[in-house]
């Protein structure tokens, strides 16, 4: 938790109080404290009002503008007592105001309670994020990434690539052995198509049942053979037997995919379509193989 707090001695109490709850960062005015945030990102921050140079309202302001620092919890302990500031504080975004002085233990069951919601915020918003079953990045996750992509790529008209990958025969699969033998192989399949990028910027997603995206910013046609012939050959090497399919008798994968540099008419719609004709074509022709 951030503490800023330009008299020490109220520093000094309050980190009696609090230490035992978060790690504490002190700082004494709004321009450290300011650079502390961005820098350190902490789950809370404890500010003053009345600070030397930028107040606590014009420091509250500023963090709430700054997509980085925007949905960190602020709750301000000041001074000042009157309805009209607690107003304007909370008005601000802050998340509760305490007076001074104040009661130690209320304190104490304030921060601990914000500290609290943080991590459950926190958690949530990992959670919508990523697919329950195989803990990869999920559809939303995808579809957010890949307008974010488009966007910035379309800027430096620099290509964007996407593979869809489907399992082969998986209803078969399913039907032989079982959903919750589906359910384990869906898994293995993820954790192996994700061991497969190279890159920090690539992104592999479950795009629904058995079908999976990996989005791949900055790469030409031959990158994306490349990667998706390593996906291939790396779901033929989990060896996971397949005795009912009619293409080979292990788990095999099809995968179609495209690159467009992004234009300013058009949106990335184009690229799913595109890489899903792709697919089909893969598919279409024999499965278990790759159409570009
Ligand atoms: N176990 C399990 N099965 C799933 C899940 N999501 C989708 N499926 C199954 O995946 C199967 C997909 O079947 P189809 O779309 O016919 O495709 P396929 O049998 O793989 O055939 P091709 O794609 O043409 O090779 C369906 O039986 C779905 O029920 C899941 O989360 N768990």
């Amino acid at each position: 938790m951030l503490l800023v707090e330009d008299v020490e001695l109220n520093r000094e109490l309050a980190a009696i109080e609090l230490e035992d709850l978060c790690t504490l960062i002190p700082a004494a005015d709004a321009e450290q404290a300011w650079e502390l945030a961005l820098a350190e990102l902490p789950d809370l921050i404890l500010l003053d009002v009345c600070l030397p140079g930028m107040n606590g309202f014009e420091l509250c302001r500023k963090l709430k503008e700054e997509p980085l620092t925007q949905d960190i919890p602020i709750i301000f302990l000041t001074a000042l007592g009157d309805a009209q500031d607690e107003e304007e504080g909370l008005n601000l975004g802050a998340m509760d105001y305490i007076r001074k002085p104040f009661s130690p233990p209320i304190l104490r069951a304030r921060v601990r309670n914000h500290l609290l919601m943080e991590r459950q915020r926190r958690q949530l918003a990992l959670w919508s994020r990523l697919d329950g079953l195989t803990g990869i990045a999920n559809r939303r996750t995808f579809d957010h990434q890949l307008k974010w992509e488009w966007r910035h790529l379309r800027s430096r008209k620099q290509p964007l690539g996407l593979l869809l990958v489907d399992v082969d025969e998986f209803k078969a699969f399913n039907d032989h052995f079982g959903h919750l033998a589906g359910d384990e192989v869906l898994r293995k399949v993820a954790r192996t198509l994700h061991r497969c990028l190279q890159r920090n910027d690539d992104l592999v997603a479950r795009y629904g049942g058995e079908e999976f995206a990996a989005l791949l910013p900055q790469t030409d046609r031959q990158g994306m053979s490349r990667l998706a012939e390593t996906m291939r050959a790396a779901v033929r090497d989990l060896g996971i037997e397949h005795p009912v399919s009619t293409v080979v008798p292990h788990l095999s994968i099809s995968v179609g995919g495209a690159n467009l540099v992004p234009e300013d008419i058009g949106g990335a719609h184009e690229l799913i379509d595109l890489a899903d004709k792709q697919l089909y074509l893969a598919k279409a022709t024999g499965r278990n193989r790759i159409m570009l």
